[in-house]
């Protein structure tokens, strides 16, 4: 039984078809913003108070009114059933014991509705890549509302696939036969549509879904302060720094480097969440420390999903709660709510 993240991505990869595992793991160029994500956090030490008699910590958050019972979302990835028979319907069930937020991607291999009746204690918010076609996006969207998504993730840091060499040197351009994205089936009918990644997405798309759509719209791959103002104007309910896991533009700085500026530009009108390189509750409670409303993984659930499906997804979940709890114990918090930037050292 694995007992790290780590260790979960060595069963993984022993697991996977190679090229899949590469499209898992891998990023843009040559992948420096992929380990300076992991890197950064390492470069962050702990400060920890003694004799609070803070007793056990508490570490629910409540996040544009969705609960969750620890403050480490699942990041939209897509193709689970490159890991998994069950795909996404194994990630939520695991998400739904663990009670905390999954976000289906767009590009998921599991129809939104058909997660949702697979686990329908899961919360579930929706990830979304604008199209062009502006009638098939708000299709889009009205499925994953009567899904009964309770959020709109609209990922902005994807005007152009990132270019990935591990998926060109494999030849990983298509999905095997059998499997597809089911969200982007063409009006109820048989064909699913490519995704189109649309260097002519702007501000007025994000304009026209706060018209189309009640949900709260959280705007994922911001990484420069002045878009995080921008975003405020526009509307957005809540900001996400994401470089995309490091497989978009590379040599974007670590995210958990960019938090801070995000954070004071935000000045607490909406709640930030981060993703990027976060494989222990240490990395967790350093990006709350900076400000974070709560974090998410993308990779890590991918690990466990791979390694033993359902379950694995419940360990690697399991494994960062009890991570967290124990962190801010040994930090003498009582709450995360009560991190604070002083507790963190740059070293
Ligand atoms: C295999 C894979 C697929 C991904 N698919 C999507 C996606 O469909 N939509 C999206 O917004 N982000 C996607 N991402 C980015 C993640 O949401 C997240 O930003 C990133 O994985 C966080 O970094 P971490 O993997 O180090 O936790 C994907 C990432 C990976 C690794
Ligand atoms: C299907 C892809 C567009 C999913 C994605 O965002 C990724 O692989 O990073």
């Amino acid at each position: 039984m694995p007992a790290t993240i780590r260790e979960f991505e060595a069963v993984a990869r022993d697991r996977l078809d190679p090229a899949h595992y590469d499209y898992f793991a891998g990023g843009a160029g040559d992948e420096v913003t992929v380990r300076a994500n992991e890197a950064a956090f390492a470069r962050l030490a702990l400060l920890p108070r003694v004799l609070r008699g803070a007793g056990s910590p508490e570490i629910g958050v409540t996040l544009l009114g969705s609960r969750a019972e620890m403050p480490v979302l699942v990041a939209p990835t897509a193709f689970h059933r490159l890991a998994d028979p069950e795909g996404e319907k194994a990630t939520a069930r695991a998400v739904a014991a663990a009670g905390t937020i999954m976000i289906v991607s767009m590009a998921a291999t599991v129809a939104v509705e058909d997660v949702a009746a697979a686990a329908p204690g899961a919360t579930l918010w929706f990830q979304l890549y604008v199209q062009p076609d502006m009638a098939f996006t708000e299709a889009i969207v009205r499925r994953a509302e009567a899904a009964g998504c309770a959020a709109l993730v609209v990922t902005v840091d994807s005007p152009a696939r990132g270019r990935r060499d591990r998926e060109v040197r494999r030849g990983f351009d298509d999905l095997p036969e059998g499997m597809r994205c089911e969200n982007l089936r063409d009006d109820g009918g048989e064909s699913v549509r490519p995704i189109v990644m649309s260097p002519a997405i702007s501000w007025e798309h994000v304009d026209a879904l706060r018209r189309m759509t009640r949900l709260p719209l959280v705007l994922k791959g911001v990484t420069h302060p002045a878009d995080a103002r921008l975003a405020l104007e526009h509307g957005v309910s809540a900001v996400y720094v994401s470089n995309h896991g490091g497989r978009q533009l590379d040599t974007v700085p670590a995210t958990v480097d960019l938090l801070p500026d995000i954070v004071a530009a935000v000045r607490g009108a909406v709640p930030v969440l981060v993703d990027g390189g976060i494989r222990r509750g240490t990395d967790v409670v350093k990006a709350l420390a900076l400000g974070a409303s709560a974090v998410a993984v993308g990779r890590p659930v991918v690990w466990g999903l791979a390694a033993d499906g359902e379950c694995g997804v419940a360990r690697v979940l399991g494994l960062l709660r009890d991570e967290v709890e124990h962190a801010l114990t040994l930090c003498g918090l009582a709450s995360s709510h009560d991190l604070e930037p002083g507790l963190v050292r740059r070293c």
